[in-house]
C-alpha cells in the first residue's frame, strides 16, 4: 500500500496472507469458514506448491493470539485467467479445515448485484504489500481510502487505453495506492467487498495507471458454484 497508513489491529478480520515458505506473496480475503478469494495471478511462479493462508494476523512476524496458518485443501483459479492479461483473474481457496472464527477472523460480504460503484465513491483497500517506491514490506497490515473512477475515464488511451471490461473497476492512483504484494485482496466500499486487487505486473502510485480490480459480482454464480461443489 502507498501513501496509506497502518491499519488498526484486527478491524479487518477478514484479511488473509497467502504464504509460501512463511514468506507473503498475496493478499486474499475469508468469503466464507472454508474459503478464501484471491487473485489467479498470485499462483504463477509456485512450480506445484500449495499456498498457506494465515488468518487473524496484523503483524507477519510477531507472534499474535488468535494468528492462524491454515494448509490449504484446493486452489481453484478462475478458468478464464491467463498469463498474458488481467481478464477473470480470480483464484478460489478451500482451507484443509473451517477456519475458527472470532473476533479477528471473520467472513466479508461480498457485492452480488451485478451494478457498477459510482465514480467517486471512496472505498478501502488493506494489504502487506509494498509500502514505499523502493520495495519496502511492511511487517504490519497498511490501508489506504481510494475514489472509484469510471470505466471511461479508466479506460481513456493515455489511462489503460480500453483493456477495462465490465468486469472490472478502477481507483484514483495518485500518490496513494495499492502496489506489489497486495494483490488478491477486497476493495471494500460501504463495509461490502466489491472487488479484487488484480495482481498483474502494474506501475504503482502513478496517477496515468489506475488501480485495477476485478468485480466480484460477475462471478457469483462461479464463486457459488465453486463452493458448492
Ligand atoms: O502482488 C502482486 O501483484 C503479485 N503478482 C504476482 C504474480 C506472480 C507471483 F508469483 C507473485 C505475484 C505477486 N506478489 C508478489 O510478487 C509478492 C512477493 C511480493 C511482495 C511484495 C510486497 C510484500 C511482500 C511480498
Amino acid at each position: 500500500i502507498l501513501g496509506g497508513y497502518e491499519a488498526k489491529p484486527h478491524l479487518r478480520p477478514y484479511m488473509a496472507s497467502l504464504q509460501l515458505d512463511g514468506q507473503h506473496v498475496c493478499g486474499g480475503f475469508l468469503i466464507a469458514e472454508q474459503w478464501v478469494l484471491s487473485a489467479a495471478h498470485c499462483t504463477e511462479e509456485m512450480d506445484g506448491r500449495v499456498f498457506q493462508v494465515l488468518l487473524g494476523a496484523h503483524s507477519l512476524r510477531e507472534p499474535e493470539p488468535h494468528k492462524r496458518l491454515y494448509r490449504v485443501r484446493a486452489q481453484i483459479p478462475h478458468p478464464g485467467s491467463n498469463i498474458h492479461n488481467n481478464k477473470d483473474d480470480l483464484l478460489l481457496l478451500q482451507l484443509e479445515e473451517k477456519a475458527e472464527l472470532n473476533a479477528h477472523v471473520r467472513v466479508l460480504p461480498w457485492q452480488r448485484e451485478d451494478r457498477d460503484v459510482a465514480a467517486d465513491t471512496v472505498c478501502e483497500v488493506a494489504g502487506w504489500g509494498t509500502i514505499s517506491h523502493s520495495g519496502r514490506r511492511p511487517d504490519k497490515l497498511y490501508q489506504v481510502e481510494r475514489p472509484v473512477i469510471s470505466r471511461d475515464v479508466c479506460n481513456h488511451r493515455t489511462r489503460h487505453d480500453g483493456t477495462i471490461t465490465e468486469k472490472m473497476m478502477c481507483t484514483d492512483s495518485r500518490k496513494k495506492d495499492t502496489c506489489k504484494g497486495d494483490s488478491g485482496g477486497p476493495l471494500v466500499c460501504s463495509g461490502v467487498a466489491e472487488g479484487v486487487v488484480t495482481a498483474g505486473s502494474r506501475v504503482c502510485g502513478n496517477y496515468k495507471k489506475p488501480a485495477i480490480y476485478t468485480r466480484i459480482a460477475p462471478y457469483a454464480a462461479w464463486i457459488d458454484g465453486v463452493m458448492a461443489s
